[in-house]
């Protein structure tokens, strides 16, 4: 297993090119947010606009609209029952970030399956939250596109039919081979399972333990995603930062808010960057 540390991350964001516009730094679309959990969604979309994508568009609730106009400004918003819409975001997208504060009823089933059938190869994917246990439940095809599920324990015990106590670095594999994805499980030191090797996130600490913290990597991942076109660097940038930042500001405090950690993204990040592609 492979240690993800400082060093490793040191250099792997790249210096944006002076002539470059947002249509160089990727299409982010969001999908989740019901009546209850419009927070879920507002966070992880912070968290891709503060990651630095190009154009990013979340669809949720209508309730949710005016709060998230209000929070992020950056962002567009569309109905998630508008279906010519969503068809309409999803074939523009590079990357699609299903399920923070999604719900699990019949009709969000129905969602992910239009979402999975729709996106190809050239599309990436980030299946986190309420969208892994609705697939756990009822598994659907695999989607074309490059898929990243990001279970915390106990989604991965539901997808995967791993109890938390077998969840060994071995079935771990054997079960993300099983789904041809790429595994972020996340935890106290969370694992990432790549085709090729495990790695081990080695920033992060307890002060991370609270509600809207995966939804907010969730968002990170899609935005690091949308822009860098080494998939493995924008998974392991991402998953390291986002603990990062929390271990800085845990310096001081006792608990470490993700609406704090979405504020630092962009500084983390300029302090990671290289004129070098650096390949891992
Ligand atoms: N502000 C909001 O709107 C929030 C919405 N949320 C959404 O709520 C939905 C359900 O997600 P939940 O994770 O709460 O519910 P789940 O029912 O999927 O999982 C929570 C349960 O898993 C257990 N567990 C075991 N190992 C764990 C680990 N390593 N990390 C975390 N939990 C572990 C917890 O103790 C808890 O009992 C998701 O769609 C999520 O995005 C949550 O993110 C909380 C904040
Ligand atoms: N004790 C801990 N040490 C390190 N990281 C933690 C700890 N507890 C939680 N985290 C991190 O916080 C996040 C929690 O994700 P998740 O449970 O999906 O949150 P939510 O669904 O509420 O947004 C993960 O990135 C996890 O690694
Ligand atoms: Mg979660």
């Amino acid at each position: 297993m492979h240690l993800l540390e400082k060093k490793i991350v040191q250099g792997l964001l790249p210096k944006r090119q002076a002539y470059s516009h947002k249509g160089d730094y990727g299409r982010v679309l969001l999908i989740g947010g019901n009546e209850q959990m419009g927070g879920a969604i507002i966070l992880a979309a912070s968290a891709t606009v503060a990651s630095g994508a190009g154009l990013v568009t979340v669809a949720t609730h209508s309730c949710n609209h005016a709060a998230l106009h209000a929070r992020l400004p950056e962002a567009m918003v569309l109905d998630i029952k508008d279906q010519a819409q969503l068809m309409a975001a999803l074939q523009a997208t590079d990357v699609v970030v299903v399920g923070p504060g999604l719900g699990r009823t019949g009709a969000d089933l129905l969602l992910l399956s239009t979402i999975c059938s729709s996106l190809t190869a050239e599309q990436s994917l980030i299946i986190d939250g309420d969208a892994i246990t609705l697939l756990a439940e009822n598994p659907l095809p695999q989607s074309k596109a490059f898929t990243v599920y990001t279970p915390h324990e106990k989604e991965w015990e539901r997808l995967s039919g791993l109890p938390i106590d077998k969840q060994t670095v071995k079935n771990n594999q054997a079960s993300q081979e099983q789904l041809n994805s790429v595994i972020v499980l996340k935890k106290h030191l969370t694992e990432i399972y790549f085709p090729q090797d495990v790695w081990q996130n080695q920033s992060g600490t307890a002060a991370m333990a609270t509600g809207g913290m995966g939804d907010t990597l969730a968002g990170m991942l899609g935005g690091f995603l949308a822009q860098m076109h080494n998939k493995k660097s924008a998974i392991l940038a991402a998953v390291f930062l986002h603990s990062h930042i929390s271990d800085l500001i845990a310096e001081t405090s006792y608990v470490t808010l993700p609406s704090e950690i979405i504020k630092r993204i962009p500084k983390a990040m300029k302090e990671f960057e290289s004129t070098l592609e650096v390949v891992l």
